[in-house]
């Protein structure tokens, strides 16, 4: 089976050519023009009329919620909101029930993946059993099983000794270690960034030193061990202060930021709205701009939605009982490529070396993150000419629980193939 993708806009060495892409039996065999003349007629023809062809999305912060919360989200759903949004490999979070804690359950969690998903899933097994702060995984074993890095994606390990030694275990079969930074006790019961709207709204808060302090602590822990250590969902100028100077001394560490946290601050929050509550919550302008400043600088490696499906009704009532979390596979993009590229703060090649080559590359997600000769169909067509709305009613997602719905932005996804196959297309 082969198909032809005619008159895609690609960049090549950070340049947009038109070209044409031929696939076959799921890999790319071809770039160039007038392919046929070489290697015949194709069995199918894809116009893509001189719109961009990405190079399929990464995105290695995404909750699935199955097994166990798939009122929420599932499988299916979720890997067609990520095909929906232009991603073709995503990372599934482990804070699902029962949590992949074991060689067995990683391996089930693989196998229903394969079964289900639209597009290429990587697996994370939890740090420690039940994603709790102690007793550690058998990081060998749920590596063999298929797993492609440890997380307690939703909690921090509160104790330095557990993570340390996790660290260590991790280093020795080379998984990395994804951190959700975060001090119980030092965060408490907030429920936004804390400061003078916070205070003006009554609702309790989150200090920047709850992400921070730990983030500090894992960083010498990490230089100790030599793990691979990924922070997840950097939202405060410390941090990113840390991840600098980290980098700076040679320690293995790398980043993701999340497009709310470069989208919005908490000013954004007017009142009490639980459209805008996740976790880290929307921080201060002051720390937008140094996480706008990290990215630019290299400091932050990647972008990654940390899409949170939840139901309307744990989304709904007052900040200080709903879910933290919102959703973001189908609208970071769109709102990235609107307020980065269009602006001309980013180049359009940054920004897809920040969704999709650098996620693959540092995660070790061999054949994602490239539009090559040899490498599988993973791509998506996108128009980035013509504003459109982002709508409720089109989300592939459960979740419906977007503070973007109602923007008007550029960069609409058309179509995205994983290994050749066509998993979206718009109507
Ligand atoms: N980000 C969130 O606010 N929520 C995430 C957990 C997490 O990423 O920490 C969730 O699983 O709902
Ligand atoms: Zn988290
Ligand atoms: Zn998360």
């Amino acid at each position: 089976m082969s198909t032809l993708i005619k008159d895609a806009k690609i960049l090549v060495a950070g340049q947009l050519t038109v070209k044409d892409i031929l696939v076959k039996d799921g890999k790319i065999l071809a770039i160039g023009h007038d392919l046929h003349t070489q290697y015949g007629p194709a069995d199918h023809v894809i116009c893509a009329d001189q719109h961009f062809v990405t190079p399929g999305l990464v995105d290695v912060h995404v909750h699935l919620r199955e097994p166990g919360l798939t009122d929420k989200e599932t499988i299916a759903t979720g890997t067609m909101a990520a095909a929906h949004g232009g991603f073709t490999t995503i990372g599934a979070m482990p804070n699902v029930e029962p949590v992949p804690d074991t060689p067995e359950k990683v391996a089930l969690m693989v196998a229903q993946n394969a079964q289900k998903a639209h597009v290429h899933v990587a697996q994370y097994a939890s740090i420690t059993k039940d994603r709790t702060s102690e007793n550690l995984v058998d990081f060998d074993g749920v590596k063999q099983a298929g797993a492609f890095a440890v997380s307690n994606d939703g909690s921090g390990v509160q104790t330095a000794n557990t993570m340390y030694q996790a660290m260590v275990a991790a280093a020795k079969v080379g998984l990395p270690l994804a951190a959700h930074v975060e001090d119980a006790a030092l965060k408490g019961d907030g429920v936004m960034n804390a400061g003078p709207v916070a205070e003006r709204l009554g609702l309790p808060g989150i200090s920047n030193v709850s992400e921070s302090a730990q983030l500090a602590r894992d960083v010498l822990l990490a230089q100790a061990s030599g793990v691979h250590y990924h922070v997840c969902h950097v939202s405060t100028a410390e941090s990113v202060q840390i991840v600098r100077a980290a980098k700076q001394a040679g320690i293995n560490v790398t980043c993701e930021v999340a497009p709310h946290h470069l989208l919005l601050t908490d000013e954004d929050i007017t009142m009490d709205n639980p459209m805008l509550k996740m976790n880290p919550p929307l921080r201060s302008p002051k720390d937008r701009a140094a996480l706008i400043a990290g990215l630019l600088d290299g400091t932050i490696d990647m972008i990654a939605t940390d899409h949170a499906p939840h139901t309307d009704a744990q989304k709904s009532g007052s900040m200080k009982t709903a879910a933290f979390g919102i959703t973001g596979l189908e609208t970071a993009f769109a709102t990235m490529y609107t307020t980065f590229v269009k602006t001309r703060l980013l180049t359009l090649s940054q920004l897809i070396d920040l969704m999709s080559t650098k996620p693959a590359q540092l995660f070790g997600l061999h054949h994602a993150g490239c539009l090559e000769v040899g490498e599988p169909a993973d791509l998506a067509i996108i128009d980035l000419d013509h504003a459109y709305e982002i709508k409720a009613d089109q989300m592939l997602s459960k979740g419906h629980n977007s503070p973007f719905i109602g923007w008007q932005v550029y960069g609409q996804v058309l179509m995205t193939l994983v290994d050749g196959q066509v998993v979206y297309g718009k109507e």
